[in-house]
């Protein structure tokens, strides 16, 4: 491509909403530019991008078994009302009304959609399984859309969905997407792991993460430091092996404490380690309000806490909530003791002694309180996020904390949609059975921006040669000189010719330009010829990732730059 001829409106400026190194370097090469709120225009550089990942996608995909569609973008409400998700969803639902008054959504997922297809073609075992796909734009109302494509609010996704006879051919089917992800994840050579994820509110007996290790990720991934476990920390497993604490029971007593909002204020007015503090929340299960406890030095994990009741939704109770279940205690001052509400701790409580507690009364605390003397607990569990350094119950090992971007998430559904919207088959018996389901996403748009936030420097991206809008830039340093234009002609076309995605700077620009935009793009390997190429008959290669530059026989350039490809591979 001639870049005279192209369209890359680099941005000299970087606007101060980008906060991550992927928005900012994806605006500052051209690649979006932002329409709305979590709303962009991919340039053409972004979509060259984008659709490299989705042929890689595509390939893998294809290869798998798996069969590619395309469903509308827009849904009728009245398959979201067979799967009872039309009226469980909010407002990241986006709903549209039709001419006719007709309710619609802008489709954030297609589970409905896909099990209307089969249900309406498959009715025999014989026709199973199958896993049908597509790569298509979705459409997520989030409430604070930031990082650029990392969490738009439309974005291009690939989901599949696996249909089977029976658990054990649900599980084949989720196994071959699993190595089918790691062979997508590999060609886009992208750094990666594959962690145990929360099922959410879809359900579904499991699922896993494919999360890109960048330190901007949103996600949090507890792994163990023997490699034998690794979780997103919504559903890291957290061990029971608490030693009592060998302290004398000491008589509780009344303190006041004024103002101890936290649980650090609390702890340095008492004089006493965080560790000593007995954190009381009240949590709204869909509705219903419990007490949880957990150790000062905890954090109560909700997902966890969800799961544990099977429901769709646990939030923090509202200060009213909170107010109308202690009595009127403020947060801060709240407390296990006397609350009419069922009260829930951390296996970590347990082994707790003398500790201080919210007496449910404003600036009042109780210290040296004990479990079974100053307050119940109706059952221990694993309510508390993991932190680095806890043992891995898997293997032994120590937790390490790290983050990471979602790229990918594969499902086991089972038969929550086939029951709800009747996707059923005939056995060989000839009795109708729901099919066991398995649905799996890749975040397309969101491959594109973490493979930006692994592979940068402060000049701008840095291409993994399979995601690089184009692999080679030719810089013409002297493009008024005809025979430098000449030669910069000869090569490009070359070059172009094996079938590369090559852009040719035949601008009349200053050599620096071109160098700086060059970094800027990211384009993996640099040919730049100019006066010297003439006189010594040498170019000059340079490869982004290592800025390593040599002078190579211009005769030479084709071979060495398909070698240095190859290498980079
Ligand atoms: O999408 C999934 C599960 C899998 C992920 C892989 C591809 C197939 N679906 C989970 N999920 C997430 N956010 C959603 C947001 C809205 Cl507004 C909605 F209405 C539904 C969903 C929803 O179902
Ligand atoms: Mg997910």
């Amino acid at each position: 491509m001639r870049l005279t001829k192209y369209f890359i409106p680099t941005l000299r400026e970087i606007p101060a909403e980008a906060e991550v190194v992927s928005h900012k370097a994806m605006l500052r090469a051209g690649m979006i530019k932002k329409l709305a709120s979590g709303i962009y225009d991919y340039l053409p550089l972004g979509l060259k991008a984008i659709r490299k990942a989705e042929n890689i996608i595509r390939k893998n995909m294809d290869s798998s078994g798996a069969i590619e569609i395309l469903m509308p973008s827009v849904q009728p409400a009245e398959m979201w009302e067979e799967s009872g998700r039309w009226s469980y969803y909010g407002k990241e639902l986006l709903r549209i009304k039709d001419r006719h008054d007709r309710n619609f959504c802008f489709g954030p997922t297609h589970e409905e959609v896909t099990t209307d297809i089969v249900r309406s073609f498959i009715t025999s075992y014989k026709q199973l399984p199958i896993n049908l796909y597509q790569i298509q734009t979705k459409f997520r109302d989030e409430v604070r859309p930031r990082f650029g494509l990392m969490r738009g609010r439309e974005f291009i996704m690939k989901d599949a969905y696996s249909f089977d006879v029976d658990d054990a051919g649900a599980n084949v089917s989720y196994g071959k997407m699993r190595d089918a992800y790691r062979r997508i994840f590999d060609d886009c050579g992208l750094r990666y792991t594959m962690v145990e994820a929360d099922s959410g509110a879809i359900g579904g007996s499991y699922s896993h993460e494919f999360m890109v290790l960048a330190d901007t990720g949103e996600d949090s991934v507890i792994s163990s430091d023997r490699g034998g476990y690794a979780a997103n920390l919504e559903k890291a497993v957290c061990a029971d092996n608490w030693e009592e604490w060998n302290e004398v029971v000491l008589p509780a007593e009344e303190k006041e404490t004024p103002n101890t909002r936290t649980v650090e204020e609390l702890a340095a007015f008492l004089g006493v380690p965080v560790i000593k503090i007995l954190k009381a929340m009240i949590v709204n299960v869909d509705g219903r309000f419990y007490c949880f406890l957990v150790r000062g030095d905890h954090e109560l994990n909700l997902a966890k806490v969800k799961n544990f009741f099977g429901a769709p939704s646990a939030e923090l109770a509202s200060y009213d909530d909170i107010a109308e279940q202690t009595g009127g205690a403020p947060a801060g001052f709240i407390g296990p003791a006397g609350l009419k509400i069922e009260i829930y701790a951390d296996y970590a409580v347990r082994a707790m002694k003398n500790v201080v507690m919210g007496a449910n009364i404003k600036d009042l605390h109780i210290i040296n309180a004990n479990l079974g003397r100053d307050f119940e607990v109706k059952a221990f569990g694993d309510y508390r996020n993991a932190i680095e350094g806890d043992t891995c119950p898997a293997d032994g090992g120590k937790y390490v904390l790290t983050r990471g971007i979602e790229v990918g998430h594969i499902f086991k559904l089972g038969t929550k949609y086939s029951e709800s919207m009747n996707a059923v088959y005939l056995d060989r018996e000839g009795k109708r059975n729901p099919m066991i389901m398995g649905c799996y996403g890749i975040g397309v748009t969101r491959v594109v921006a973490a493979s930006i936030e692994q592979n940068h420097d402060e000049k701008g991206i840095i291409w993994p040669v399979q995601l690089a809008p184009f692999e080679v830039v030719i810089v013409s340093l002297n493009p008024n000189e005809q025979a430098v234009a000449d030669l910069s002609e000869t090569i490009y076309k070359e070059l172009s010719g094996l079938g590369l995605d090559v852009m040719y700077d035949d601008r009349d620009e200053r050599a620096g330009v071109k160098f700086t935009d060059a970094e800027l793009v990211g384009y993996p390997v640099r040919v730049a010829i100019g006066k010297k190429s003439l006189s010594e008959g040498n170019v000059e290669v340079t490869v982004r990732r290592t800025g390593e530059t040599v002078a190579v026989k211009k005769e030479d350039c084709i071979s060495t730059v398909m070698e240095i490809l190859e290498k980079l591979r």
